[in-house]
């Protein structure tokens, strides 16, 4: 027996009331991860006035590593790629060393 139009059309709208549904949770999602990454580096931005201003190194790799192992253990715990866990936090960090050395130049140091 085929599906009648009326079928795949009845398939269809369902398919879109469930995709509009999970696009309101990723927009959501993506606004609770804007405001954390702006909490983050409101953070970041204090660490790198404290760094500057004592003449402390702007990048800390001792750190990084320590965290890059943690961040890819909750990854593994939460089924997500510890791989894209450890890529997301090198993007971020990158920034805030780029923001630290900035910091750093108009501080003088
Ligand atoms: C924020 C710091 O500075 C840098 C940025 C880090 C981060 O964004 O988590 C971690 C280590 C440092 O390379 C810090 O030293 O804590």
């Amino acid at each position: 027996m085929s599906v009648s139009e009326a079928e795949i059309q009845l398939g269809q709208s369902r398919a879109l009331e469930e995709l509009k549904a999970l696009r309101s949770s990723i927009d959501n999602i993506d606004a609770a991860l804007v405001h954390m990454l702006a909490e983050r580096f409101k953070c970041t931005q204090k660490v790198g006035v404290l760094k500057a201003t004592n003449d402390l190194p702007a990048a800390d790799p001792a750190r990084e590593k320590i965290q890059i192992e943690r961040l890819r253990q909750l990854a593994s715990d939460a089924q997500l790629d510890p791989d894209f866990a450890e890529k997301f936090l090198n993007f971020i960090v990158r920034e805030v060393i780029r923001h630290h050395e900035a910091i750093a130049a108009e501080t003088g140091n």
